[in-house]
């Protein structure tokens, strides 16, 4: 695999993990503090974390706009408060519901279809995606096995257009070791 420059936006949340993940891949993992970090990219990582939080620290930082025109022009990953934002900020076209899965038992592991096989994932306060726009393709879906009549959450989905690649998951790959995800972002 060739070695990519891969931002790993860095103001709040699952920094740490994604940008390992990044270097155990071989690639360059570029920490995205202010705009100038968003030169040159070759990907762009959008961490979990606390979504309310990421966009007023994306406000006060001023890298709402840089940020939403670097993940429409590179392929682009969002997990969890990441997916969160990607759908906030307009650049990938899908309507998520916060901490869809209740606040009692708040985090579970599991093993999710992905394309035709699977990831190991971590779901912490996880969002699900209740509506897709056109071009909006589902990747994987998870049925909360406390809640086994309910219909399967959409919980990964892609994004492909003019622009690039966009794929939003309401899980953590980057938190099992799995590099799947990783992987095809850096392919
Ligand atoms: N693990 C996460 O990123 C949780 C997302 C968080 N519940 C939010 O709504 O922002």
């Amino acid at each position: 695999m060739v070695s990519r420059r891969v931002g790993v936006l860095a103001l709040q949340g699952g920094v740490v993990e994604h940008a390992r993940m990044v270097e155990e891949l071989r690639s360059e993992a570029v920490l995205v503090r202010r705009a100038g970090d968003l030169d040159r990219l070759d990907a762009l990582i959008l961490p979990g974390g606390e979504s309310t939080a990421l966009l007023r620290l994306l406000a006060a930082f001023d890298l709402t706009r840089a940020l939403a025109d670097t993940a429409r022009a590179v392929p682009t990953l969002g997990t969890c408060a990441g997916l969160i934002l990607l759908a906030r900020l307009g650049v990938l076209d899908v309507d998520v519901e916060r901490n869809a899965f209740g606040p009692q038992v708040d985090s579970a592991e599991a093993v999710l279809p992905w394309r035709g096989g699977q990831v190991r994932a971590a779901l912490i306060r996880a969002p699900r995606i209740t509506r897709m726009g056109e071009g909006v393709e589902v990747l994987s879906t998870w049925t909360d096995p406390r809640r086994p009549d309910e219909a399967p959450s959409v919980v990964g989905v892609e994004q492909t257009g003019a622009g690039g690649r966009i794929i939003g998951v309401a899980f953590h790959p980057e938190l099992t070791g799995d590099t799947t995800i990783h992987r095809e972002l850096l392919a």
